[in-house]
């Protein structure tokens, strides 16, 4: 699913934020990603997302290096991958429903359905109050949550989330992860970067642990310990 070998990021001349990484995820597999804040957990995701490209080393994801990969081929590639960033990206001239209808009305879903799909996944993220609501009249909090439920609509081959439940309290935190387990049963690749520790001891995953940015990969029940 993803590979990285000897994997490299320097921003501008600054040295390295990211050291000789190597590491595989296997389709499928779900893992938290732990470090200090600035250790470089956001750079790894992006460059997952194919945002940044390495200064050296070899990322292969869905099979294809990247290094080879065209600008142009990059938004068909992005389709398959659900993101959740920190600056959340909605169109503010939508509703909530409609910025998380954005990716099944792409993919030419009917509209019963997706009305249906999306309000069924926004009351779950808590904002069944607010289906129509603009992005800007929602708080921090709930906007990330629509960003949240948009990211995992059409079930994406791969998803990658940055801290997603930095702004909510614990209940909506653990229906978040909730969400995410249910999409990782269906066959999706999870990747979360997060601060809290609690989630990470309640869902027993892996962790790929970032520290002066080198990484290591720390297995499931030695997460759940420490
Ligand atoms: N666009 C950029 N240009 C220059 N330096 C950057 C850029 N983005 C990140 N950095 C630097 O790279 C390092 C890693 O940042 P990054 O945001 O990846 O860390 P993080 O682990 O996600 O932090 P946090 O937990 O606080 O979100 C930091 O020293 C940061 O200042």
């Amino acid at each position: 699913m993803i590979r990285f070998e000897h994997v490299g990021l320097r921003y501008g001349v600054e040295s390295e934020v990211l050291r000789d990484i190597s590491f595989t995820l296997t389709p499928g597999s779900f893992h938290f990603m732990t470090g200090a804040s600035g250790a470089g957990k956001s750079s790894l995701l992006k460059l997952m997302y194919l945002a940044h490209r390495p200064s050296r080393g070899i990322i292969t994801l869905f099979g294809r290096d990247m290094s080879r990969v065209t600008r142009a081929e990059l938004p068909e590639l992005r389709r398959q991958i659900g993101v959740v960033f920190q600056d959340f990206a909605l169109l503010d001239h939508l509703s909530a429903l409609d910025n998380v209808a954005l990716p099944l009305r792409m993919a030419g879903a009917t509209d019963t359905d997706t009305v249906e799909h999306c309000t069924e996944i926004l009351r779950w993220v808590g904002l069944g109050h607010h289906l129509h609501a603009k992005p800007s009249t929602l708080s921090g909090g709930q906007q990330q949550r629509v960003a949240i439920a948009r990211s995992v609509i059409n079930r994406p081959r791969l998803l990658l989330a940055d801290e997603p439940t930095g702004n909510v309290d614990d209940g909506i935190g653990m229906r978040l992860l909730y969400l995410f387990e249910e999409l990782h049963k269906l066959g999706t690749t999870v990747v979360i970067a997060t601060h809290n520790e609690t989630l990470i001891r309640r869902f027993n995953h892996p962790r790929l642990h970032l520290d002066g940015g080198r990484l290591q990969v720390v297995p499931a029940a030695a997460a759940r310990g420490g």
